[in-house]
């Protein structure tokens, strides 16, 4: 009896799974919404008078306060401060709330002279196009902040158990937010308007804030075991908390850095080009327009059946930081071919999707348990939150830089309807020349394994 009172929720399979995905159902619509206004860029054009500009600084929008703001430190902060029921909560409402303001911005301020106070136009851009910014850099937030306290979630349920499979499977499951996103786009706006994908995922947001509610009430639960526990065993107050020579202590290690480096190069070579790959699609390859998302969501597919294969085979046999090299190498070869202008075959773009889903799956499988073997456990929030900082750099530069690439270097002509036709092959040469960096950084942060023993190579479970 007494040994049955020790257990804890998280000691029960199905109990701790089953918090996983209830909050793995919240980063799903997060990513549904993060990705779902990606196939949309020429319907924006054509129905809301976007330019390309207007896209990639609406795309860039997702990292903006994050990076200027530094809304992901003090994310962090927040969530080793007031912990992760309160920051899960507050951050999926700051997600409920931008969503709500982009949608706003798609019907209420829709058109060229839409006014809000008076005004069509705000730093320049079209009014309608700088509230949709704004409502998706509330969202960035949110976003970025939820991803990192639900990986604060998964080792504080997980530690000791399956880690690195939850993490695998989490990712897998925001995979399949993207696909949904990429795949219901264009149809559904078609069929019911342009900015209806935008409304379901404002309600997909809602349900995945409900969803939050019922996950504290697990985890107050588990706390309240976990103290009981700790005051059975006499280690109550040993648990670590935050401190700001933790700060330190991570930004001195040079594994932070590869890490980080690698992180926002990779990435940015991946999300960004998402964005941009429903037009590249439609335009280079020829893709009907109805598909064009599906297949520019096919990396997310892939990685959503890769990324626990791969997850399984580090866990048993290692080789993570080589694992984070083969996945950097193919990203050159994918979007070195995508640069090249005479090869426009359909099958050869859908090919090099797949391809790109089996890199996307590689590194990020590889990656985040690696940050989890360089850093203790009472740095890990923290170092998260560095590393996605970093990252988000990466993720609002590329789609602003290459959205302003395209308008003033790419336009080669007029659809019928009166939208650009652009010429990929600069901005896929630009994400070549990034893909080129993170191999370096990858070969370089297999040297630094060596040299300080971080054990990427190892496996995670010692037979
Ligand atoms: N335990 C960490 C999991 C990170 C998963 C990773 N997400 C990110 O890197 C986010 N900062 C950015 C998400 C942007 C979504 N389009 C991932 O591979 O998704």
């Amino acid at each position: 009896m007494t040994e049955q009172l020790k257990l804890k929720l998280n000691d029960s399979k199905a109990t701790r799974w089953g918090a996983l995905v209830i909050v793995a159902f919240t980063m799903m619509a997060a990513y549904y919404v993060n990705d779902v206004v990606a196939p949309l860029k020429t319907m924006l054009e054509t129905d809301l008078a976007w330019s390309s500009t207007d896209f990639g600084f609406f795309t860039g929008g997702y990292s903006f306060l994050n990076v200027f703001f530094l809304m992901l430190i003090w994310g962090g902060l927040i969530l080793d401060r007031f912990g992760i029921r309160f920051t899960g909560k507050l951050a999926t409402i700051l997600m409920v709330g931008g969503t709500a303001l982009e949608y706003y911005a798609m019907t209420g301020l829709a058109g060229a002279d839409a006014t809000l106070f008076g005004v069509n136009e705000i730093f320049g851009y079209k009014t309608g196009v700088f509230v949709a910014f704004a409502g998706y850099s509330i969202f960035g937030v949110g976003a970025e902040v939820a991803g990192i306290t639900v990986s604060k979630i998964i080792a504080k349920w997980f530690r000791g158990k399956e880690l690195a499979t939850a993490m695998g499977v989490q990712v897998a499951l925001a995979r399949i937010g993207s696909q949904a996103g990429y795949a219901v786009a264009i149809p559904m706006a078609r069929a019911l308007g342009l900015p209806s994908p935008v409304l379901l995922g404002l309600i997909l947001l809602v349900g995945g804030l409900i969803a939050f509610f019922i996950f504290s009430v697990m985890d107050k639960k588990l706390d309240k075991q976990m103290e009981e526990a700790a005051i059975a065993a006499g280690t109550e107050g040993e648990e670590e908390k935050f401190s700001f020579k933790d700060v330190k202590n991570i930004l001195v290690n040079p594994g932070f850095w590869l890490i980080a480096l690698l992180c926002v190069l990779f990435y940015s070579c991946v999300f960004p080009f998402q964005k941009f790959a429903s037009e590249l699609m439609i335009i280079k390859y020829g893709i009907n327009e109805n598909v064009a998302g599906t297949f520019a969501g096919l990396p997310a597919l892939g990685a959503l059946i890769l990324t626990p294969v791969f997850g399984g085979f580090i866990d048993k046999r290692g080789k993570s930081a080589s694992i984070m090299i083969l996945g950097a190498a193919m990203l050159i070869g994918v979007h070195f071919i995508y640069a090249i202008p005479a090869i426009d075959y359909w099958l050869v773009a859908i090919a090099l999707m797949i391809i790109l889903g089996i890199a996307f799956s590689l590194v990020p499988s590889a990656m985040w348990p690696a940050v989890a073997k360089i850093f203790p456990v009472s740095q890990l929030g923290t170092a998260y939150a560095l590393i996605f900082f970093i990252q988000n750099i990466g993720l609002w530069g590329i789609p602003t830089l290459i959205g302003k690439v395209l308008d003033v270097y790419c336009i080669v002509g007029q659809k019928a309807d009166g939208t650009n036709m652009y010429d990929y092959t600069i901005p896929m040469c630009i994400f070549t020349g990034i893909a080129c960096l993170s191999l370096v950084v990858a070969f370089l942060l297999k040297r630094a394994d060596k040299k300080y023993g971080y054990q990427l190579e190892e496996p995670n479970i010692q037979e």
